[in-house]
């Protein structure tokens, strides 16, 4: 059962990253003021457009590591619930050379940050995990549920897993209202991490529209299981409305795969002038209709409990992203419409 929603504060880690401003554009949008804590500020471009929305963002730049630091932001502004989603991240530089900062983000932090939620009573609070706990090993889109053996294989996905082993300690000692939401592969607006050229964000060169994505994630194949990043964001605010919730981990994904050509098809039909380009970020090229090459499926317990937030609607991903890139002109899109 979701809550009558009143207006509330809420602590939101990792404000200024990819997963945590599409959280805090979605809090902001139904009128919560939101407390934003992370290591950087909110990109310019970002506060601009959150300042039109009817809650108020307050931007604290501060280290999650600090238990003191966070108990104090969160007295300070009477926060009732908080979204962790700060975190060293998957396929940085970072989190592969330096293993001990990662560790000492993603569970110091994780720890620090729901100790102080712990500590205050604050009665809800949402871990933004990873579907890395289960590892490489997965079959072919095999639809994963929550108790699937884990495999952690890099220290960012062990961190996350022990990270819901923490969370389980701390609830039982402290009464904490935890809960865990498992992100699959994300993309959508606000993604600044690897810069405007990531997966599915379209960048406009010249008279070409290069779709270029991440690294190792780009599937070579024409198939995804992205979650659409709005998505992602509705489905960890759904988490956070839900008090006591049936189960303390929800994998977070679409339960289906989708085709890449589809989304092309509709770039083409909307740009027609434009050649579009689609290959990964080095270089090689995608066979848009071949047959996928692996990923995982997953939330199907989140949508047989909260109804279809998790779902991926391509055409209403393409609406949304088109309209963003369009309201704040990222690539030009204006002059190439
Ligand atoms: O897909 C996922 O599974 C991931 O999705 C989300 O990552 P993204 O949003 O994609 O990463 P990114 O854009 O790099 O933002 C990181 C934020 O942390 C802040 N951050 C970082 C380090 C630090 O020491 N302190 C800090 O505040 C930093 O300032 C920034 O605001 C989850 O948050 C992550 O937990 C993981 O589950």
């Amino acid at each position: 059962m979701m809550e009558a929603s009143a207006k509330m504060t809420i602590l939101v880690t990792g404000s200024s990253g990819f997963v945590g401003l599409n959280i805090v554009e979605h809090l902001l949008a139904r009128g919560d003021d939101v407390i934003g804590v992370s290591d950087r500020p909110v990109p310019q471009i970002a506060a601009l457009a959150f300042a039109e929305l009817p809650g108020r963002l307050v931007q604290i730049v501060a280290d999650v590591r600090s238990q003191h630091a966070m108990q104090r932001i969160m007295s300070e502004y009477g926060v009732k619930r908080v979204v962790h989603a700060a975190a060293v991240t998957s396929n940085t530089a970072r989190e592969r050379t330096e293993a001990c900062h990662t560790v000492g983000v993603n569970m110091g932090g994780l720890t620090a940050v729901a100790g102080a939620a712990a500590a205050l009573g604050v009665e809800r609070f949402v871990f933004v995990s990873s579907n890395a706990v289960f590892g490489g090993g997965v079959p072919d889109y095999a639809l994963l549920d929550e108790d699937w053996p884990k495999a952690p294989g890099t220290i960012y996905a062990l961190s996350k897993w022990t990270g819901e082993m923490i969370l389980d300690l701390l609830g039982a000692s402290t009464g904490l209202d935890w809960v865990a939401g498992r992100l699959a592969g994300v993309f959508g607006p606000w993604e600044y991490r690897t810069g405007i050229r990531d997966f599915m964000n379209p960048v406009f060169q010249a008279n070409t529209l290069a779709i270029a994505g991440r690294h190792a994630f780009l599937p070579r194949r024409g198939k995804s299981n992205w979650h659409f990043a709005r998505d992602a964001a509705s489905a960890l605010v759904t988490l956070l409305d839900t008090p006591s919730h049936r189960h303390k981990v929800y994998n977070l994904g679409t339960p289906y795969v989708w085709s890449i050509a589809d989304w092309c098809d509709r770039l083409a039909a909307r740009f027609p002038a434009f050649q579009i380009h689609v290959g990964t970020g080095d270089g090689a090229p995608i066979d848009l209709y071949g047959d996928h090459d692996g990923g995982i499926l997953s939330g199907d317990r989140f949508t047989q409990e909260f109804g279809p937030t998790g779902r991926f609607d391509l055409d209403a991903a393409f609406e949304h992203l088109m309209e963003w890139q369009e309201r704040h002109d990222q690539f030009g899109l204006r002059s190439a419409a």
